[in-house]
C-alpha cells in the first residue's frame, strides 16, 4: 500500500477572480486529507472515506466489492461525493499506463467538505500521488499539480483553477495566475480560521458569479479589482506588511460579498475578527458558508469568534512548508 498527505489551504487574496485569469495567493496550512491505496487483484475500485460528511450526515462508502455502499443515501449524492476520487484514479491508471487495474482508497481527511479549505483538491493530490506510487511511478510535483488540476477542472465542468491544487502539491504560499504557478517567500503569518459548520457549492458559486459578470460590466471590474488587490497583497507578502496584507483581505471580502458568494454566517465571522482586533478577515474558498481567515497574532480574535452566534469552530493554523507527504 502506498499512502500520501496532502493540506488544505486558505486563499489570502483572489478566489473567483484567479477563473478568470487573474492571479490569487492560496496558502496551504496543516490540515491534511490522508489516502492510501492498495492494488487490487481485480479491476474494481473500492473507496472508503472515514469522515466524509455531507450536509450533516455522514457516509461510509465501501464494504466489500461489488456490494451496495453501506450507507444510506441516494446513489446520485454517492456519486457527486466520490467524482474526484474516480477521476483522480483515471489519471493513475492513465499514466502508468494501467487500465485495467483495480484498488483499494482510503480516505481519512481533516478538512471540512465544501467549506473553502480546499478539501477537493487535497484528497486529489494526495490519491494521484499514492496511486502512482503504488504502481512503482513517483510523479514529479509539477505533473502532480498538473494532473490534480485536470481532475478538479473535470469534475467541475471546466469551473477551477490550478491555485487549489497547486497550492496543495507544493505547500507554503503560492501565486497562481493562468497556468503560471509559482511558489512564493512567505513570513509566518497569525492565521486564524472561523468555520461556520456550513459548506458551499463550489460549481454553482463560480458559475452565479461568471453569470454577473456576463450580465453587468461593473461585475467584470469588480473581479479585475480583485486582481489589482492581489498585486498589491504579493508585494506587501513579500515585505512581511501584515496591517497592510489585513487592509488589503478586508477589501477583498468587500469584493468578493459584492459578487454574491458571502454569506450572513460568513459576513459575522469577519465582523467579530474586525471588532476583536485582527489585522484583516475575509471568507476564504468559494464562499456561501463555511469558512472564513483573520490575521491576529494575539488570541482575540480566536475567542471572539468562539462566542459568535453562527461559528461551530476557530483554530489557528500554521502554514503547512510542505505540501504532498510521502508517508508509505
Ligand atoms: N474526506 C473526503 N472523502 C471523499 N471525498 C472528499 C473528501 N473531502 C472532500 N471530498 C470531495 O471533495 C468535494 C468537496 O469539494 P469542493 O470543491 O466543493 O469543496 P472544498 O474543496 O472543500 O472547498 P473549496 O474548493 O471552496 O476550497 C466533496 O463533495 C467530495 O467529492
Ligand atoms: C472559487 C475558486 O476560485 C476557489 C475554490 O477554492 C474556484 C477555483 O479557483 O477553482
Ligand atoms: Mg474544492
Amino acid at each position: 500500500m502506498a499512502v500520501s498527505s496532502a493540506p488544505g489551504k486558505v486563499y489570502l487574496f483572489g478566489e473567483h477572480a484567479v477563473v478568470y485569469g487573474e492571479p490569487a495567493v492560496p496558502c496551504a496550512i496543516e490540515v491534511r486529507a490522508q489516502v492510501g491505496v492498495e492494488q487490487r487483484s481485480d479491476s474494481k475500485l473500492r473507496i472508503h472515506a472515514e469522515d466524509l460528511s455531507l450536509d450533516g450526515f455522514t457516509v461510509e462508502y465501501g464494504g466489500t466489492a461489488g456490494s451496495p455502499p453501506d450507507v444510506d443515501v441516494s446513489e446520485s449524492l454517492l456519486t457527486a461525493a466520490m467524482g474526484y476520487v474516480d477521476v483522480a484514479i483515471e489519471h493513475v491508471r492513465d499514466v502508468t499506463g494501467e487500465e485495467d487495474v483495480g484498488f483499494d482508497v482510503t480516505i481519512e481527511s481533516d478538512i471540512p467538505l465544501g467549506a473553502g479549505l480546499g478539501s477537493s483538491a487535497a484528497v486529489v493530490v494526495a490519491a494521484i500521488d499514492a496511486g502512482t506510487r503504488e504502481l512503482g511511478t513517483t510523479l514529479e510535483i509539477d505533473e502532480l499539480a498538473e494532473r490534480a488540476y485536470q481532475t478538479e477542472s473535470a469534475v467541475q465542468s471546466g469551473e477551477a483553477s490550478r491555485a487549489d491544487t497547486f497550492c496543495s502539491a507544493t505547500g507554503g504560499a503560492v501565486r497562481v495566475e493562468g497556468d503560471d504557478c509559482r511558489t512564493l517567500d512567505a513570513p509566518d503569518l497569525p492565521i486564524v480560521v472561523g468555520f461556520d459548520g456550513g459548506a458551499g457549492d463550489t460549481g454553482q458559486l463560480v458559475a452565479g458569479v461568471r453569470s454577473l459578470r456576463e450580465e453587468y460590466s461593473f461585475a467584470s471590474d469588480t473581479v479585475e479589482a480583485i486582481g489589482d488587490i492581489v498585486r498589491k497583497g504579493e508585494r506587501a507578502l513579500e515585505r512581511g506588511d501584515i496591517e497592510e496584507l489585513g487592509r488589503l483581505m478586508n477589501f477583498n471580502h468587500g469584493l468578493l460579498g459584492a459578487l454574491g458568494v458571502s454569506s450572513r454566517s460568513l459576513d459575522s465571522m469577519v465582523w467579530a475578527a474586525r471588532n476583536a482586533g485582527a489585522h484583516g478577515a475575509k471568507l476564504t474558498g468559494a464562499g456561501g458558508g463555511g469558512c472564513i481567515v483573520a490575521l491576529d497574532p494575539s488570541d482575540e480574535t480566536e475567542t471572539a469568534l468562539s462566542y459568535t452566534p453562527g461559528c461551530r469552530d476557530a483554530f489557528r493554523a500554521e502554514l503547512a512548508e510542505t505540501g504532498v507527504r510521502r508517508l508509505e
